[in-house]
Order: structure tokens, then sequence, then C-alpha cells
């Protein structure tokens, strides 16, 4: 698969003079931001988004939202309206809920929260709404979606494949009421139907049926963002039965969010801070969080490093020792990249468990981990649900990154010890993180490297 890549630009992963010391201020998370979007959109009332992330998943997921009608006005907010935002960081998006209007053209590019929470939603609207995307999102899997709003009354034309493109056919109203889905492949069938669920006429109870299932944490957010904005949830951690999630019919509130810095991309800045030794301190970490990223505190810490978790953020200092880790990473998957990573810059062998679901992520992440690590002299090995890695001396080398942001910047933490490691297309980083080469050089203290 790397053939078909080699024609893209070459960045030249800079090397660490020494052990980083660096503060980085890291955008808005993603997953809060998308499900902020969400909720605002089918709130009665206007909302304010504050500090949201500007990246191509955010902002495909507000354009898909302006085309279904719905108002997202940009504003630079004085630091008065939001109180300890220091001035000149308060970008507000200001979110002005209408009825939806249909027919509409949505393009998910190949952002998960995009091609998953967005149907739900089109289910109301009046009309038509085409869903397409990137090559990639036709191949991740969107069945547990369809099928679910289908069983609860959508219509959907899907070619019969289960995935994109598709069309689904809003009808102003859905039914709603109880359904089964096998989120086995993606958590985000579970939140996308809960996200719309206190609009549909029933409300929703979503029954996993299938296998273990992955990013506990996210569907943690979606239930914890919905009860803010006034939504009735039960859950299996609020005394219901395992794996059924409810939300009851009713209004959802406008709100006032200040969105938390996104943990999973904070991980490549506290990566550097492990594997060269130093310190680097990520301002308004939450003390409290949803995040799968916050679990980053206890495996980097397993992995050699240590934080502090103080009033202006978290601070990670590397020992100077990368430690092997055996980890079920079931529930914080999208750090897999990271932590493989660093994993590969370790003494010990590490065992990741628990993400077989990766193969199906913006791409077959564990057969990208293993081949390109293994290109610059690593050994890697694919298990059935995971990675084995066993750390030997890297050499520099072509890091192809499949239109994946978490590949890059795991090929980024590799070059900061590898000489001659080039991350192929480190735009694509914009995916979530547009001004990650900036944030890395400014770590860095040098100049920004381009591609
Ligand atoms: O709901 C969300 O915001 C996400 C859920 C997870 O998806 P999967 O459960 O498909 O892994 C995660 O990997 C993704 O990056 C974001
Ligand atoms: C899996 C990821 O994204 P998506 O929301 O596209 O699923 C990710 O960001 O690691």
């Amino acid at each position: 698969m790397a053939d078909l890549n080699d024609s893209l630009a070459l960045w030249p992963a800079p090397v660490a003079p020494g052990a980083v010391d660096a503060t980085v201020t890291v955008p808005g998370s993603k997953s809060v931001t998308n499900r902020a979007l969400i909720l605002a959109a089918l709130a009665a009332d206007p909302g304010w988004l504050r500090r949201p992330l500007r990246s191509r998943d955010t902002l495909l997921m507000a354009d898909a939202l302006r085309t279904l009608g719905i108002g997202i006005e940009e504003t630079v907010s004085s630091s008065s309206s939001v109180s300890g935002l220091p001035q000149g960081r308060g970008e507000a998006w200001r979110v002005i809920p209408a009825a939806l209007q249909a027919p509409a053209a949505i393009d998910v590019g190949n952002a998960g929260t995009v091609m998953r929470f967005l149907p739900p939603l089109a289910a109301l609207a009046d009309g038509p709404v085409v869903f397409d995307g990137d090559p990639r999102s036709h191949e991740r899997p969107l069945h547990g979606v369809i099928d679910a709003l289908r069983a609860l009354g959508a219509r959907i034309d899907d070619g019969g494949r289960g995935a994109l493109p598709m069309t689904v056919h809003g009808a102003g109203t859905l039914e709603g009421g109880p359904v089964e889905v096998d989120a086995s492949s993606s958590s985000q069938f579970i939140s996308a139907l809960l996200l719309s669920g206190a609009r549909f006429n029933q409300g929703v109870e979503v029954r996993h049926t299938g296998g273990p299932l992955p990013s506990m944490p996210h569907i943690r957010m979606t239930v914890e963002m919905l009860r803010r904005v006034g939504a009735q949830v039960d859950t299996p951690e609020s005394g219901g039965e395992p794996d059924v999630w409810r939300v009851t019919h009713g209004a959802l509130l406008g709100q006032d969010l200040v969105i938390e810095p996104d943990l999973s991309n904070a991980q490549p800045f506290l990566a550097a801070a492990l594997v060269t030794g130093g310190t680097v301190t990520i301002p308004d970490w939450p003390h409290r969080t949803t995040q799968p990223g916050d679990a980053l505190r206890e495996i980097f810490t397993e992995m050699g490093g240590s934080c502090t978790l103080h009033d202006h953020g978290l601070t990670f200092t590397g020992s100077g020792r990368v430690r092997g880790i055996d980890a079920d990473l079931s529930e914080v998957g999208e750090l897999t990249p990271g932590i493989a990573a660093v994993a590969a810059l370790a003494e010990e062998e590490s065992v990741l468990r628990g993400v077989a679901h990766l193969r199906l992520h913006e791409t077959d992440r564990l057969a990208a981990l293993t081949k390109e690590i293994n290109g610059l002299g690593g050994d890697v090995t694919e298990t059935e649900d995971g990675l084995r890695i066993r750390p030997r001396p890297l050499r520099g080398g072509v890091f192809h990154t499949y239109d994946d942001h978490r590949l890059a910047t795991a090929g980024a933490v590799l070059g900061l010890v590898t000489e001659g490691v080039q991350v192929e297309n480190i735009a694509t980083t914009g995916k979530t993180m547009p001004e990650f080469p900036e944030l890395w050089s400014g770590m860095l203290g040098s100049p920004v490297a381009r591609d």
C-alpha cells in the first residue's frame, strides 16, 4: 500500500537537539466539538461553542449542518465573555438551530464522527440527504447506524452495501423506540443514536449485542454531554441493564460550552517528553474529563515518565528511560499509534491488546504501524487483536501515513530520536490538528519545517 502514496510530500521529522522543555497549547477536542455541534443543532435555542477545534473533521461537520439549514456563525470573542480565557484564544461558534432542510448533500471526508453522528439527524430532515466521502469512508463500518435507523422507522437507500455512499430519506420525524445494534466495530454507532435520540418521537433505547464494545469513554462523553443539555439518559452505570442506553424524548437546551483541549492530540507532545527525557506542559488539562486521552497520565507513567496535574495544566516529565507495556487499549483505541511509537523506542517488549477494530479506522492501523515501524528497522508483529512490539535500534527512512493523522504524529515521535525519518504527507494531521507542524517545531524551539 505504500507505493501508491510515494508521490506525496515528505516532511523531514526534526531530531530533538536534547531533552525537550516546552509548554504546548493543544487545540480543542474533536470528539467534544463534533458532539457539541450536533447537540447545538438539535437544541430548542441558540448556543455557543468556545474554543472549538477548527480542523478538517469539525469543519466538515459544521459545513454539513449549515447545508441542512443550521446557522453557524464564527466570531472572535473577547476574553471578557468567557472567564479565564486569555485574550486572542476565544474564537467561538454561535449555533442557531432551525428546521432541518433537505434535499442536501453531505461530504463526510473520512470523519467517523461525521459519517455516523449525522445520519440519525438527517432522518429528521424533510427530504433526501445524500452522504458520501473519501474512498476510505466507503470501507468504514456504518451498518450499525443504517440498520438501526431502518428499524427505528427511517428509509435509507444504500444500494444494499451497508456503507457509504447512501441517501437518508428524511421524513421530518422518526418514530424511535427500542433497537439492537452490534457496536463491536465502533462505539460511534451507539453515540450516534443517542445524540439525536431525544428528538425521536419515542426517544431511543439502544441495546448493544455482539462482541466487546470499544471506546467506552467516548460513550460516557456522549451521555455526559447529553445530560448537560437537559436530556434524560439511563445507562448501565446509572443502574440500568448492562449494554443498554436510553434517551427519553424531550427538548435539548442551547448551552454555552468551552471545549476542552484534545488530550489524544496532546499525546505526541507528551511522548516527546517521554522519549527525550524532557518536560512538556499542556495548559488547561481538565481535572475531570471523559476524554480517553486522560488515560495517558497512567499509561505514559507506566512507560517511564511522571506527571503532575496542577492548576494550569498537566506537566509530564520523562525519566530518560522508556519502559515496555502490556496493555489492553480497547477503551482508548485512538491512543494506539502513539503508544506503539513509544513502545518501539522502549527498553522492553510491549504487547498492545484489545484493538482489532483499529483495522477499520482511518486506515488499517495495525497493518500500517507494523509495516512502517518495521520499515525503519523495527520488529512489530500483528496479533489477532493488537501488536507485539520488540524494540530494536531504528534507522531513517520514509514513514508512510495512509491519510491517517495519528500515523503522521507517530512518525514524528520516532523521528525525534532517529536521524533521517521522513514523514509522508504531514498535512494529513489537518484531520484533527492542522497546526501540528508549527506546534512540533515550537516545542523544539526551532523554525517551522514545512513540507
Ligand atoms: O466517538 C468518538 O468521538 C470517537 C470514538 C472512537 O471510535 P471507535 O469506537 O470507532 O474506535 C474513537 O476511536 C474516535 O477517534 C472518536
Ligand atoms: C479513529 C479516529 O477518528 P474517527 O472519528 O474518524 O473514527 C481517530 O481520530 O483516531
